[in-house]
Formats: structure tokens, C-alpha cells, sequence
């Protein structure tokens, strides 16, 4: 009996300052343990969007993905997948309306396989039209309302939530486009200096820019005014409809034509470049319909002579510097405030620029056009066969194509050799293309808030870090305050 007592009382288990400790160190495992859990973030689950860019030229389908609990918050939106809808744009089945839908059912169906299936129905769906529906509309209206009705009645029938088919303003255009750009630098949640965003399309171009400390009040409908994040900005946006390349390419090729000869020698083309052209197919676009010559019934021949100085000649013939009723002028009496801040020039601007390997930033302007003057003058069948991967269609219009974008950044927006160097051709922005899409879709879900959103003062880690050395602290000062109050603590029981 009393060696079993004193087995017990020998124990250091049973000393009060063991059993204290035992509990006390429980509590801590279980304070962090349910701070750790508690505050832990969530697992990552996506929300999606879907947006159909119905260009003039083609479409493409874009779904972005962002974290489910993020909304409007931290998470940013990424481009998940993108599908490149086969054949031309939505415009051209004008005739044909039915196509139109049809053509998207391909891409679509890839989008049920890429969208898990249990988020399908809250996913939303839009479909935007740009220059080639804004030309088919002015042209023909009952025509574009039909392509609309009949890419509607295709979307519906997959399971997405469908918010509908509309051709976007081309004040939409340059200004999504600029948030997109912004949005994805990660400028506009941090309130830093912005870009300014360069669009060049098919048949419209936009360009969009902050002129700081320049008053853009004069042109109402060249201003567009956000608060986002917790900051206002006043952009400068505009969007020139016949302007994208293809449409420019009809305006030079309509004044080259203008007096009807069989055979025109552009400059634009290189040289030994022969092809057979259809007037009515030239003319067939607002933007040059009523330039067609009463002559003009059959064919041309097309035929190239390759000179970049010539062609800027050409080129320059489409704007119109002559009137300005504002304190400045881009072209054809528009309004444009001093230029200001990098860009970046997307879409065409980089399909261009990036066949010719004139992307480089740090390439001087005289440098760019001195190469592009060689490109221009190298024989067609040279050009056919350094590039056997391009499609002949393309290939033939770089020469043309460059030459305009130079034209159109220096004549018409008024870059200097200076500025040209603050223009950054781009394609991607941390792997999700810059174009209208991703600032559309953001608009329309909400997902960039007015305000600033409140962030938790401390990170997760240093959260729980806190809470630990909280609870140690307060643990031993609890310990050396029982020893202090009762000194009986400090000895150990001694039974005789
Ligand atoms: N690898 C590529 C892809 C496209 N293009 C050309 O780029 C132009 C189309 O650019 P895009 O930005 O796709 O225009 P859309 O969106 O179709 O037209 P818009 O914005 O005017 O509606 C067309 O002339 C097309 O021939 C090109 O030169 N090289
Ligand atoms: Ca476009």
C-alpha cells in the first residue's frame, strides 16, 4: 500500500505544474489549430464566362476562369481556352444566315468540354460583333438582324447561361480594350499609371489613352469616364470604322482603280505579284461604295511594283488632314489629345508587326521603316518561298499592311521616332489575349468594383504566426504568475 502511494507520489505525471502545462499546451494546439482552420482559404473552386468575338474578319470563342470565392475581390480573371470559329467572320454569311450560327456550333462544343459540367448553366455567355456587323447593319439592317437571329437560336441550345448577341459601340471597343490591358497589368487595382491600348482590326481601328492634365471635355463622345478600384479616370477613346486593314486595303486599291484601267501597279504589293481582281468584289463595302467608277464592271489585274514610299503615298491618300474644329486633330476632323504613356498595340497591330520582326521596342522608328522598305522592294516569288507555312492571302498584304500601320501611328495619330519607341506590340498579357473580351465580360459581371475592396490587414501566415506567439506568451507569463503567487508550486510535494 504505502509503496504504491509513494510510486504516486513519485510520478512527475501528478505534479500540478505537469498537469497545467499538459492543458495548457492542448489549448495552444487547439487555439491555432481552429485559427488555422478557421481562417484557412477555402479550396479553389472557378467560376467561368464565355465571350464570342464575332470580328469582321473571324470569330473567336474566349473562356475565362477565376476563383469562386474572389469574385470582385483579389482572384483575377484568366483566359482559360481559346477556340478560333473556322471560315470568316459572322458579316459575311449576310446572304446566308443560318451559316452563321452553324459556324459556331464546333468551337461551342468545345466549350461544353473545357466549362465543368456542374457550372455550366451559371456560366454566362455573350456574344459581342464588331465592324463587319456595324458595316452589314448600315448597309443592309434587316440582313444583320437576321445573322443575329440566327446566331442566338445557336447559342441557346447549349446549356450556358445566354446574356445575348449585340454589336458593341466602337466607344466599347477602344474602352473594354483598355481596361482589358490595364486590368491584366494589374494598373488599375494598384492606381498606377496606365496604358494606353492600340486595336487594329479588319475593318475598324481603335485607339484609347489617359492624356493627363489635358481637358478631353471639347469632344463628348471621345471621353469615357470609370471609377475603378477606388480611382476615377477620364479616357480618350475613339474607333475609326473603315479603318482596320482590310478596309483601308479596298480605300487604296479604289483609289489606284478610280479611273478604271485594266491594270493598276501598286506600290503596296511586291514586285513580280500578279492577280486577277473582281470590281464588284472591291467595291462590295460601305467604305468605298460610292467611289465605284461607272466603267467598273468586270476585272483588274492587280499587279505589285514594291516601293514603301510610294506606298505611304498611297496610304497617306486615305486620311483626311484637311479640317479641325478642335484645339487637335488625328484625322478626318477628329479629335485627339496630346498622346501620352506606353502602349500597347494588339491584334493586328501584332500579327503584322510580329511576321515582319519589327516587334521589337527598342527598334528605332527610321530602322523599322528601312527594313520594311526592303521587305517591300524583295521580288513576290522570293517572299512565296522563304514563307511556305503562310497562306498566300496573308503574305501578299504584309508589305501593304506594314506600311499602313506605320502610316496610320505617325500621320494619323502623330507618333514621333520619340514616341514610336513607348509602343509595345503585344499579343498576350500573362497568358490571356489583350482584345475587348475580358474587359467586356468584366463590365458586364461586376467583377471590378467602384471602391477599393477591404483586404484583411494581415496576410494568412502572418495571421497564424501572430496567434501562436500570442498564445506562448500569454501561456508562460500565466505559468510564472502561479509560481510567483503561490510559491508552493515551486516545490515539489514532499510527503515523509
Ligand atoms: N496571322 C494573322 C491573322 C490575321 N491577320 C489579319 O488581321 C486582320 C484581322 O485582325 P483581327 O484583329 O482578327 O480583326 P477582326 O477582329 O476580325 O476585325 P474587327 O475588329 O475590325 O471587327 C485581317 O486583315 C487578317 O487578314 C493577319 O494578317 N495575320
Ligand atoms: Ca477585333
Amino acid at each position: 500500500m504505502s509503496a504504491q502511494r509513494e510510486m504516486k507520489e513519485k510520478n512527475p505525471w501528478h505534479t500540478p505544474v505537469t498537469i497545467i502545462t499538459v492543458i495548457g499546451v492542448i489549448a495552444i494546439v487547439a487555439l491555432v489549430t481552429v485559427a488555422v482552420l478557421q481562417n484557412r482559404p477555402v479550396l479553389q473552386k472557378y467560376k467561368y464566362g464565355i465571350v464570342l468575338d464575332a470580328g469582321s474578319s473571324h470569330t473567336a470563342l474566349y473562356i475565362y476562369e477565376w476563383p469562386a470565392e474572389k469574385d470582385n475581390n483579389t482572384g483575377r480573371a484568366e483566359q482559360k481556352y481559346v477556340c478560333k470559329v473556322k471560315g470568316k467572320g459572322i458579316s459575311s454569311y449576310a446572304n446566308t444566315p443560318v451559316k452563321a450560327g452553324e459556324s459556331l456550333n464546333e468551337c461551342m462544343q468545345e466549350a461544353k468540354m473545357q466549362v465543368p459540367t456542374k457550372r455550366h448553366h451559371e456560366t454566362p455567355l455573350y456574344l459581342g460583333a464588331t465592324a463587319g456587323m456595324r458595316l452589314l447593319n448600315m448597309e443592309n439592317s434587316s440582313a444583320s438582324d437576321k445573322v443575329f437571329q440566327a446566331v442566338e437560336k445557336a447559342l441557346q441550345r447549349f446549356p450556358f447561361s445566354y446574356q445575348g448577341a449585340r454589336i458593341l459601340s466602337g466607344q466599347e471597343e477602344g474602352a473594354f480594350g483598355w481596361v482589358t490591358v490595364n486590368y491584366l497589368d494589374d494598373r488599375l487595382k494598384q492606381g498606377l499609371e496606365t496604358t494606353g491600348a492600340l486595336d487594329l482590326g479588319g475593318a475598324s481601328t481603335q485607339i484609347s489613352f489617359v492624356s493627363k492634365n489635358y481637358d478631353i471635355s471639347e469632344s463628348p463622345s471621345n471621353s469615357v469616364t470609370f471609377r475603378l478600384y477606388g480611382n476615377d479616370y477620364n479616357l480618350y477613346t475613339h474607333s475609326f470604322l473603315c479603318y482596320g486593314k482590310d478596309q483601308v486595303l479596298r480605300m487604296a486599291l479604289a483609289h489606284q482603280t478610280k479611273s478604271g484601267p485594266g491594270t493598276i501597279l501598286d506600290p503596296c504589293f511586291h514586285p513580280g505579284y500578279l492577280e486577277l481582281k473582281d470590281y464588284s468584289l472591291l467595291y462590295d463595302s460601305p467604305c468605298v461604295s460610292d467611289r465605284k467608277p461607272q466603267n467598273a464592271t468586270g476585272t483588274f489585274n492587280h499587279s505589285g511594283a514594291g516601293n514603301f514610299k510610294q506606298c505611304q503615298e498611297v496610304v497617306k491618300k486615305v486620311f483626311n488632314f484637311t479640317s479641325c474644329k478642335y484645339s487637335r486633330c488625328s484625322f478626318n476632323g477628329v479629335f485627339q489629345p496630346p498622346l501620352q504613356g506606353p502602349f500597347g498595340a494588339f491584334s493586328a497591330y501584332y500579327y503584322v508587326m510580329d511576321f515582319l520582326k519589327l516587334t521589337d521596342a527598342t527598334m528605332p522608328l527610321k530602322d523599322v521603316k528601312e527594313k520594311l522598305a526592303n521587305y517591300c522592294a524583295t521580288p513576290w516569288n522570293e517572299i512565296v518561298k522563304q514563307h511556305p507555312e503562310v497562306p498566300i492571302k496573308y503574305l501578299a498584304e504584309y508589305c501593304f499592311s506594314g506600311t499602313y500601320i506605320i502610316t496610320l501611328l505617325t500621320d494619323g495619330y502623330n507618333f514621333t521616332s520619340e514616341s514610336y519607341s513607348n509602343i509595345n506590340f503585344i499579343k498576350k498579357i500573362k497568358n490571356s489575349d489583350a482584345g475587348w473580351t475580358l474587359g467586356y465580360m468584366l463590365n458586364l459581371t461586376n467583377m471590378i468594383p467602384a471602391e477599393a475592396p477591404d483586404s484583411p490587414p494581415l496576410p494568412h501566415a502572418g495571421y497564424v504566426t501572430i496567434i501562436t506567439i500570442s498564445a506562448l506568451i500569454l501561456f508562460v507569463l500565466f505559468i510564472l504568475s502561479l509560481r510567483f503567487i503561490c510559491p508552493s508550486f515551486q516545490k515539489t510535494p514532499h510527503i515523509v
